[in-house]
């Protein structure tokens, strides 16, 4: 199968004086979901915003295979403006993909109705918890249905009933074959939910593969990723 996006990055950073990440390569095919995962620092956020463009530093290319390529980025920390309610970010977030008021009303409605929002549409996020501003930026990002999901630690404010509505919407993405990169330090449910999993340590990807190579990788035929996870970053390979 041909791979949606292919990225290479050499070196990428938030100067030109000094890079964070080395020597990152991976493919992402469509209907795949790939774990990003690392300790703090270790690099997750810096290759996404390399992915993304958003970096003044950033020695290599990302390519998309087919000419219809549009992505939808979720950051880890939600970014808003307090003076607009939640529909008009997601009106505004419409405008800029070119979707029709047709379109953002039909999937619109469905996001809010599945995350649970509808009832605060035309609230100021300025009220909403943690995990509804989570939320918004979730039905922010997925509204013009991406063929590629970049999302940057989804779990940590989600609730267990958002963490499996938020599963449950990407099962149905990657079926109609969109691919997702996500990066996580939930691993129990990355272990469950990811195809494949890229491993990063002080910048540079140490292990890239299924949960059968990581396993293999920290000689732990049975281990689970955490016990995978903790001897790869000790070095004890
Ligand atoms: N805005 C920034 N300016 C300068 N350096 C940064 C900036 N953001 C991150 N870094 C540096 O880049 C390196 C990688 O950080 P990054 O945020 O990518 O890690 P991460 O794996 O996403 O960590 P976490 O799990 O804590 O979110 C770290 O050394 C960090 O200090």
């Amino acid at each position: 199968m041909d791979s949606i996006m292919d990225v290479r990055i050499e070196e990428a950073g938030y100067s030109e004086q000094k890079a964070s990440i080395f020597e990152i390569e991976f493919s992402l095919y469509p209907g795949e979901l790939v774990g990003l995962i690392g300790p703090n620092g270790a690099g997750k956020s810096t290759t996404i915003k390399a992915i993304l463009g958003l970096l003044r530093h950033m020695k290599g290319d990302v390519r998309f295979k087919s000419g219809e390529m549009s992505w939808g980025y979720i950051p880890e920390q939600p970014v808003y403006y307090n003076q607009m309610t939640l529909f008009e970010h997601m009106a505004l977030a419409a405008a800029v993909y070119g979707m029709s008021k047709e379109q953002l009303k039909t999937r619109g409605d469905m996001l809010l109705e599945r995350f649970k929002l509808k009832h605060v549409k035309h609230h100021y996020p300025t009220s909403f918890s943690k995990g509804m501003k989570q939320k918004m930026m979730l039905i922010i990002g997925f509204l013009h249905s991406p063929s590629i999901y970049i999302i940057d630690e989804p779990f940590i404010g989600l609730d267990p009933q958002g963490m499996q509505d938020l599963l449950e919407f990407l099962g149905e993405e990657r079926r109609r074959g969109a691919a997702v990169l996500m990066s996580t330090h939930v691993l129990d449910t990355a272990e469950k939910i990811c195809e494949r999993f890229l491993v990063m340590r002080e910048g540079q990807l140490i292990v890239a593969g299924d949960l059968e190579e990581i396993r293999s990788r920290s000689f732990r035929p049975e281990g689970s990723l955490f016990e995978c996870f903790q001897i790869l970053h000790q070095g004890v390979e």
